[in-house]
């Protein structure tokens, strides 16, 4: 929210921060359970200008309505639903409920708990612990427009072989030898956008972006291991990355662009020796896995004419 204030530009905006929720969906008729754990951040963008200037607070939302709030729309949701479709009903609710409200934006980080098997039959209401997290940021508009982006966070993936790195620029710094035979890991973090402009045109399965996600999330991590048993060669992260992205843009066609951040987290190859003789000579069996430093290595990819 920008306004002009005492002959400057002022900016502002306020909200709720890390308000954890989990709500548990019991099914009637055959006693499945289902839930989610979210971390919901809330940031309005509204006329609330006075509050900083006039200490007057009658245009302020408290952010502890804003948290309650997440709390009574949990409570009304009877039907399993995405973390994206919660954060765009909140937001909905932000923009539509108060006046002062222009702009809404909503971020949730769902913890990965999965229904466990026991002795491989899906449990009734027994949940673990996975790793990797599914993240949705939208923002919504009075109007409702909308911006919606999902992401992945902390998948590590890791592949012993059909990795190498070679070519590269050498010159009096460089020392790494050049290689078609070393292990290549990393922990991808992906945020993508839908290409969905309004909050009227979002498809009406509630758990659509929830699929979504997973079917992104095996895309990715398809294309970084290539088939079970032939694999497929990586010539660098950054090859990798490209290609994962593009997978992702051409599977999915209301996803309109993708950034991916992919480390290159480096396992050494061990080599000891003594004065005298060889204690340890690497064969490509025995590493230090290491986490820093790593290398950064990021990149997006979008459709001509999308917006990031
Ligand atoms: O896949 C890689 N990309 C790099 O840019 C790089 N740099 C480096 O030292 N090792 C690697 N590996």
């Amino acid at each position: 929210m920008a306004n002009k204030v005492e002959g400057f530009n002022f900016e502002q905006r306020h909200g709720k921060a890390r308000v954890r929720v989990a709500r548990v969906w019991r099914n009637k008729s055959d006693n499945i359970h289902s839930m989610v754990e979210w971390n919901v951040s809330i940031s309005l963008l509204s006329d609330c200008v006075n509050s900083y200037i006039r200490d007057d607070n009658s245009d302020i939302v408290a952010t502890d309505t804003m948290k309650n709030t997440v709390y009574v729309k949990a409570k009304e949701c009877s039907e399993q639903l995405s973390a994206e479709n919660f954060a765009i009903l909140l937001a909905r609710h932000f923009t539509s409920f108060y006046k002062q409200v222009t702009t809404a934006i909503v971020k949730i980080v769902e913890k990965p708990w999965e229904r466990v098997l026991v002795n491989g039959q899906p449990h009734d209401h027994g949940f673990k612990l996975g790793s990797e997290k599914h993240t949705a940021e939208v923002t919504v508009q009075k109007s409702g427009v909308l911006k919606l982006t999902s992401g992945i966070e902390g998948l590590s993936v890791l592949k012993t072989t059909k990795s190498g790195f070679e070519g590269f620029i050498r010159d009096q710094y460089t020392a790494l030898p050049e290689t078609r035979e070393r292990m290549l890991a990393t922990e991808v973090t992906a945020l993508w956008r839908y290409s969905y402009e309004s909050v009227s045109s979002i498809p009406r399965n509630p758990l659509y972006f929830t699929e979504r996600y997973l079917d992104v999330k095996k895309s990715l991590a398809n294309t970084f291991f290539g088939p079970p048993k032939e694999g497929v060669y990586s010539a660098s992260v950054q090859g990798t990355l490209f290609q994962m992205a593009k997978a992702v843009l051409n599977r999915f066609p209301d996803i309109s662009s993708i950034q991916l951040k992919m480390p290159n987290i480096h396992f050494l190859p061990v080599n000891i020796s003594s004065k005298e003789n060889t204690i340890v000579k690497f064969n490509d069996d025995v590493f230090l896995p290491t986490d820093e430093p790593h290398g950064s290595i990021e990149a997006s990819l979008s459709r001509f004419w999308s917006k990031m």
